[in-house]
């Protein structure tokens, strides 16, 4: 197959995964980012970027966000929201994370492709992405790509989607999220 060809199989895939997204849940997201004091975000290694770049969006926006694990990040607490982006929902750091975002009393969000997971279980929004987590893509038909690629790919795709309707909500257009961009780089 050209580079291209994997391009197309890539989009397809892509369009798949995201049209079985539900609606309704998203919706509960949206209103608990509104709602929230302050965000925090969390992941791992690539489902971890995707998440750094949902966060630098909403800085845009003019929300208090914070990435965990940075040493500028403050403590969490019962007004905040904590968004884990996990595809397996069991990665051991942020389960023992969302452990303890659930016992401080904060909202807890996650993306993952199971619901079922430790993480999915114990959070009050679960965005259910249908996509291999990074264990099991091989065995399945669905993916032709990878570990979690197609999750992680999702995942920039729901986020930047949710960054759109809540632009649209609070009347924000990009011109006016570029002049919160960094200006030190
Ligand atoms: O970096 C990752 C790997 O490349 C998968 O494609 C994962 O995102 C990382 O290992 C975290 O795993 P999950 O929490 O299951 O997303």
């Amino acid at each position: 197959m050209r580079t291209s060809d994997y391009t197309s199989a890539m989009i397809n895939e892509l369009q798949r995964t995201l049209e079985l997204l539900s609606e309704e849940s998203v919706e509960q997201l949206v209103e608990r980012i509104a709602r929230a004091q302050k965000v925090f975000v969390a992941g791992a290694g690539r489902s971890g970027l995707m998440m750094r770049a949902f966060a630098m969006r909403l800085m845009h926006m003019g929300f208090a966000v914070y990435v965990v694990g940075e040493t500028v990040t403050p403590g969490l607490g019962p007004d905040d929201l904590l968004i884990i982006g996990s595809g397996s929902g069991e990665t051991k750091s942020l389960a023992v994370m969302a452990a303890k975002a659930k016992g401080i009393g904060a909202s807890l969000a996650a993306a993952t492709t199971n619901p079922e997971s430790t993480i999915g279980q114990i959070s009050d929004v679960v965005i259910q992405v249908l996509a291999s987590p990074k264990e099991a893509s091989d065995q399945e038909s669905f993916t032709i790509q990878p570990m979690g690629s197609l999750f992680e790919q999702s995942l920039l795709l729901v986020f930047d989607s949710i960054i759109l309707r809540m632009m649209d909500r609070q009347e924000l257009d990009g011109s006016a999220m570029f002049g919160r961009h960094a200006n030190l780089e």
